[in-house]
């Protein structure tokens, strides 16, 4: 026997013998006391969905994320979330785990949870939330205080953690490096035994036991990923959902090979993913917190903005997203470059309130580079930036892009100043469409656009966007996981011009940039290329049109 088996009794942490026999054709008797973290009520009536020591989803496979059915959202989602469906059962209060193990006996279910359970408890030393990282001097003494506290994991998590060392994808779990109202992020590492190296990962955990994802309902509602609909009543259903969004967003971002946590593994309500920090353990800064240094620390800041422009738009255009709470506070910073996280609430751009929230993210940007004394560009031009089809998306082709912007831009004088700022709340306030059923004047707005008006129309860029993207998305998620995508996007039409999109919009003012001294060259040069680009347009206009009225009806049609 074990001579640790007495401090068993007293520490949850400690090895344990399995606590039953198996009988043949009895199934498990309990030969010893089960530590109470393991215990689970035989007998008892089948587990409610809500209840705490409900372990049968976590060992129940089917249940399990499947990783290849969602990968990379690969090929028909609506097709494999029926199929979720299907294997899950959809109506309210049944559990997922009824109904996908309806076939096998109860009593071997419970054995075999119990089990797995007994199984797993020889990793429980493995759970060190105690190993916070402590501050080093700088950091908060209340904050580390507050994440040891509020770090208590309930059973099914601890089952869950558990799990995930058995599979090997971490070794070991620590403490908390941030908790907060939604989830708690622990710091976590996984031991290669051959190589002697050690990795650093984060998991993120959901707060299954709150009520704020609720009032996230308005990020899935409408979502075609998720048009199945949710269960706003089953809080661990939704936060299972979440955790889902976020892994498959990450995934998404990843790929595009945009600087964010790898995804690597999830399970229900918890994500484990790569580690974004030093050797050490420490998490990079939030770019709220970071601190630059050197005598060019304004240039620096400018840089971050522009770069992070580019990866709105690569977000936007290569992972079909927008990210929906982007702010300093979910970027993280690292010798000069920007990692983004938190995408759980995520949406594609055919999301109803997508460019609502896109906006949003642009005035969030703007806002907190302003405060570090960067020279914004208006929200507007930003969000044609993002949100026009053709032009490059991949760097240093958007930063140039980026830098036009800057250079044929209307500022000036302090009222120019003013008018940007009216601009800004202008452009907030203004209605967007979201659909070409939202667009109730289409008749109208196509002769604005064929009249070469169309740059008025705030959806301008989204109406080309549908009618043009979405195929070319789909063809680049059929192509799987390829991890790169090398087009640049500029290939997309024939007559796309990088300047397409910036020109015609800056008509007031004085232009600013060394090419253009002569203000008078410049605005007849300005007026040739709006005058010929408004006659190519006339000729390009209905064949949009066409397109259009053939992509809305075959969307209609899925
Ligand atoms: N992969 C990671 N590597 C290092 N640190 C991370 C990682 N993911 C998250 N963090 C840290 O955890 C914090 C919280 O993460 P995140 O923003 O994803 O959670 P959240 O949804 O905002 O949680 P809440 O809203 O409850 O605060 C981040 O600000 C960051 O400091
Ligand atoms: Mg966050």
């Amino acid at each position: 026997m074990d001579p640790a088996a007495d401090a068993s009794a007293a520490s949850p942490a400690a090895p344990h013998q399995p606590p039953y026999t198996y009988t043949a054709s009895q199934g498990y008797e309990q030969t010893s006391d089960i530590p109470a973290e393991l215990r689970i009520q035989r007998g008892a009536p089948a587990p409610s969905d809500q209840a705490e020591d409900d372990f049968d989803d976590i060992f129940d496979d089917d249940a399990a994320f499947d990783d290849e059915e969602w990968a990379a959202d690969s090929g028909d989602l609506t097709k494999s979330y029926n199929r979720q469906r299907q294997l899950h059962g959809d109506e309210g209060g049944a559990t997922l785990l009824r109904a996908s193990n309806q076939q096998k006996p109860t009593a071997n279910t419970f054995a075999s949870v119990d089990d797995q359970i007994s199984a797993l408890s020889k990793h429980a030393a493995k759970i060190r939330l105690d190993s916070v990282k402590q501050d080093g001097g700088d950091k908060d003494k209340d904050k580390a205080d507050r994440a040891t506290s509020d770090q208590v994991l309930d059973q099914r998590t601890r089952m869950i953690l558990l799990q995930m060392i058995n599979r090997g994808f971490v070794s070991e779990v620590h403490g908390a490096i941030s908790t907060g109202k939604e989830a708690n992020v622990y710091g976590a590492v996984l031991h290669d035994n051959s190589t002697g190296e050690t990795t650093h990962r984060a998991i993120k955990v959901y707060k299954t036991a709150i009520l704020s994802f609720k009032d996230r309902e308005r990020y899935i509602t409408g979502e075609y990923r998720f048009k199945s609909g949710f269960d706003k009543g089953n809080n661990r259903k939704m936060v299972k959902l979440w955790a889902e969004k976020e892994f498959r967003n990450l995934r998404r971002i990843h790929n595009a090979g945009i600087l964010c946590p790898e995804p690597i593994s999830l399970k229900l309500h918890v994500l484990v993913m790569g580690f974004l920090g030093d050797r050490k353990g420490w998490a990079y800064p939030r770019l709220r917190d970071a601190t630059l240094s050197g005598d060019d620390v304004e240039q620096q800041w400018q840089k971050l903005y522009v770069q992070l422009l580019g990866l709105m738009r690569r977000i936007y255009q290569v992972c079909r997203l927008v990210h929906a709470d982007l702010s300093e506070y979910n970027i993280l910073y690292n010798a000069g470059q920007l990692y983004i996280i938190d995408v759980s609430q995520s949406v594609e751009p055919d999301h109803p309130r997508s460019l609502e929230f896109l906006r949003m993210d642009i005035k969030n940007v703007g806002d907190f580079f302003r405060r570090k004394g960067v020279d914004t560009l208006p929200d507007r031009t930003i969000f044609n930036f993002i949100t026009a089809p053709e032009g490059a998306v991949e760097e240093p082709e958007m930063t140039k892009a980026v830098e036009t912007l800057y250079e044929t831009r209307v500022v000036g004088a302090d009222e120019d100043q003013d008018q940007v700022e009216v601009d800004n709340e202008v452009f907030r306030n203004q209605y967007i469409p979201q659909t070409l059923e939202q667009v109730y004047d289409i008749e109208k707005d196509a002769q604005k656009v064929g009249k070469g008006e169309g740059n008025d129309l705030v959806y301008s860029n989204l109406l080309a966007d549908q009618v043009v993207k979405p195929n070319d998305a789909e063809k680049k998620e059929d192509d799987e996981e390829s991890g790169s995508n090398e087009e640049d996007g500029s290939g997309d039409s024939p007559d796309s011009d990088d300047s397409d999109y910036d020109e015609s919009r800056f008509e007031k003012g004085t232009p600013r940039g060394r090419r253009f001294e002569d203000k008078d060259e410049k605005k007849a040069h300005k007026e040739a290329v709006k005058e010929a680009k408004r006659e190519k347009r006339k000729d390009k206009m209905p064949k949009h049109l066409k397109k259009k009225i053939v992509s809305s009806t075959s969307r209609k049609k899925k």
